[in-house]
């Protein structure tokens, strides 16, 4: 498990009015998901260099690309460098092989130097290990930004991927 306490992650005072107004917009982007992607969460990312947003994304639909995926996937369609760029993502990053590859990989391979995130996913097979895996590759981590506003967004979610109760309404 993530040890939230092992080092403040909140960023510097100077960045936090950033971090929050691009949290903003990447939580506005995950509402989009709302109805399509249970029983995942929902999430949205906003990759931003120098004030300037290179890429967003948002987990559409179930089994669909994750947030992180499909801001890639633009930035590599239009062929938008991301080296040095950071990542706000309301929820950390998976780091699993699923439905598709893991969005840590994908963070890596496009030379991304910081990645900012509101919810920690309490999935267990994430858990922390995404920010983990980042840290330990380089990457700076900041978590807990607007983390109430991106919780709130998940609450059932967070409900049913820890009891497995309550938010699967098909099989
Ligand atoms: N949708 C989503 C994440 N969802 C995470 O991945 C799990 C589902 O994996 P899969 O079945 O492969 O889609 C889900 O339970 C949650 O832990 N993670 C992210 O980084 N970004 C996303 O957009």
């Amino acid at each position: 498990m993530w040890d939230r306490n092992r080092r403040n992650m909140l960023g510097t005072v100077d960045d936090m009015p950033q971090y929050r107004k691009y949290m903003t917009q990447a939580l506005e982007l995950a509402h989009k998901g709302a109805g399509w992607v249970n029983p995942n969460p929902l999430v949205g990312t906003v990759v931003v260099r120098d004030g300037e947003i290179l890429a967003a994304g948002y987990h559409d639909r179930y089994r669909g690309p994750h947030a992180e995926r499909m801001a890639f996937d633009y930035a590599d369609e239009h062929g938008v460098d991301m080296h040095g760029a950071t990542v706000i993502d309301t929820l950390e990053p998976c780091c699993h092989v699923g439905s598709q590859l893991a969005c840590t990989d994908l963070i890596l391979s496009h030379g991304i130097t910081r990645v900012v995130v509101g919810s920690i996913d309490p999935n267990p097979i994430v858990a922390g290990k995404g920010l983990r895996i980042l840290e330990e590759n380089g990457v700076e981590v900041v978590y807990d930004v607007m983390r109430a506003e991106c919780d709130a967004i998940n609450r059932h979610f967070f409900h049913y991927i820890t009891t497995g109760m309550g938010v699967r309404t098909k099989c």
